[in-house]
């Protein structure tokens, strides 16, 4: 339709034909430095990519909203990088090694040019380490909070992706790393918990993706844990009609999360922010497992520790104490709603 004369706005600057609109010129200042050879400069409508040979493509997306995810006052460097690292997250528990991936930002008008070039600076830098590029994506404008959404992409050998589903009673429960200090981390930049190395903090920032986990026929099931161990857990169990029982005693914790004390266990085993892996082992690969308790993944080995196991009732995740007594949380992970 054309629009009536009224509703056209006197022009406010002379702009020449060959000027960028400030949205193109944004991308290329910021986004240009990661674009892949998917991305055509980031100057078609759409990514051109071509699958690696003989390989199934794995896709997830995960958003960051700032006050929900991070907070204001995180670098911008690392909130980039956690985005990523989420993402990866997600390929590594699936097995699948990353190949490319699309942001999507929604901007308030108070976002700073320098707060962008600190957060891509962060992705160039994760894009060395994990050794993926940048396809595409979109930017827009917002009213509300900055929104940071991320698709990622991943191939795996066909029938090779580690599902959720597959975990059988008997199987015992593992997780690489440790547990709660990306919760107590957040904690510690709320001033809640003292964090003299910092290491917690660290931890909040820039989660460690487990990705290249050599996880394909060692693992039945496998899931990463965002949420929080205990309603991820819940997940699985439910995800294969079983429960799960978990040992709080077993549940590994870094030096720093030990030194919060007793009464920051609720926090570590229900405050999510991980990014661990969380995966069943049937009988007999744990046999092999235990003698070795180590995994292999692109940026070095990890130690993987058995915290429970799977049995028959159909009845979510369960954790016990050190006197074998139930312990019951009033919430058993982050949930949006
Ligand atoms: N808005 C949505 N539209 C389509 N699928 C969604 C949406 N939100 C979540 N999902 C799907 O639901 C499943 C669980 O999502 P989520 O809890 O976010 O898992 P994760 O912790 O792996 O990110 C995933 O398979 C995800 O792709
Ligand atoms: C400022 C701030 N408050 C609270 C949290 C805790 N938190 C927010 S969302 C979330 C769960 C993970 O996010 P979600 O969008 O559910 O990721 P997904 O499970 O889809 O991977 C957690 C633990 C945080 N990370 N930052
Ligand atoms: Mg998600």
């Amino acid at each position: 339709m054309i629009p009536s004369r009224q509703s056209f706005r006197p022009i406010q600057r002379v702009i020449t034909l060959t000027d960028l609109p400030q949205e193109f010129s944004f991308i290329r200042r910021h986004f240009s430095k990661l674009a892949g050879p998917a991305a055509l400069n980031l100057r078609d409508d759409a990514a051109v990519y071509t699958p690696p040979q003989g390989r199934e493509l794995v896709i997830a997306a995960d958003a960051m909203v700032e006050q929900v995810h991070f907070l204001p006052s995180d670098p911008p460097g690392t909130i980039g990088r956690k985005l990523l690292r989420c993402n990866l997250s997600d390929l590594a528990a699936m097995g699948a090694r990353p190949e490319g991936w699309l942001l999507t930002i929604a901007r308030p008008p108070g976002v700073t040019e320098e707060w962008f070039a600190a957060f891509s600076d962060g992705l160039l830098q994760d894009q060395k380490i994990f050794n993926v590029a940048l396809m595409g994506g979109d930017t827009t404008s917002t009213r509300g909070p900055l929104v940071l959404s991320l698709t990622i992409i991943g191939s795996v050998l066909p029938g090779q992706a580690i599902k959720r589903l597959g975990a059988r009673a008997g199987d015992g429960l593992w997780v690489t790393g440790t547990i709660g200090d990306g919760a107590l981390g957040l904690r510690a930049l709320q001033g809640d918990i003292p964090d003299p190395s910092g290491y917690l903090a660290q931890r909040y920032h820039l989660p460690q993706p487990r990705v290249g986990a050599a996880l394909y026929g060692l693992a039945s099931a496998a899931m990463d844990i965002s949420d929080g161990l205990l309603q991820d857990a819940g997940h699985l169990a439910r995800e294969n009609h079983l429960g799960v029982t978990i040992e709080a005693t077993s549940v590994p914790m870094s030096e720093a999360a030990q030194k919060c004390g007793e009464t920051w266990l609720k926090t570590c085993l229900t405050g999510g922010d991980d990014y661990e892996i969380l995966f069943s082992v049937s009988p007999e690969q744990e046999k092999r497992l235990a003698k070795n308790p180590v995994v292999n993944t692109t940026t070095g080995p990890v130690t993987v520790t058995r915290i429970g196991h799977f049995h028959n009732t159909f009845s979510g995740a369960k954790i016990i104490g050190k006197n074998g007594e139930v312990l019951n949380f009033s919430s058993p992970g982050w949930s949006h709603f």
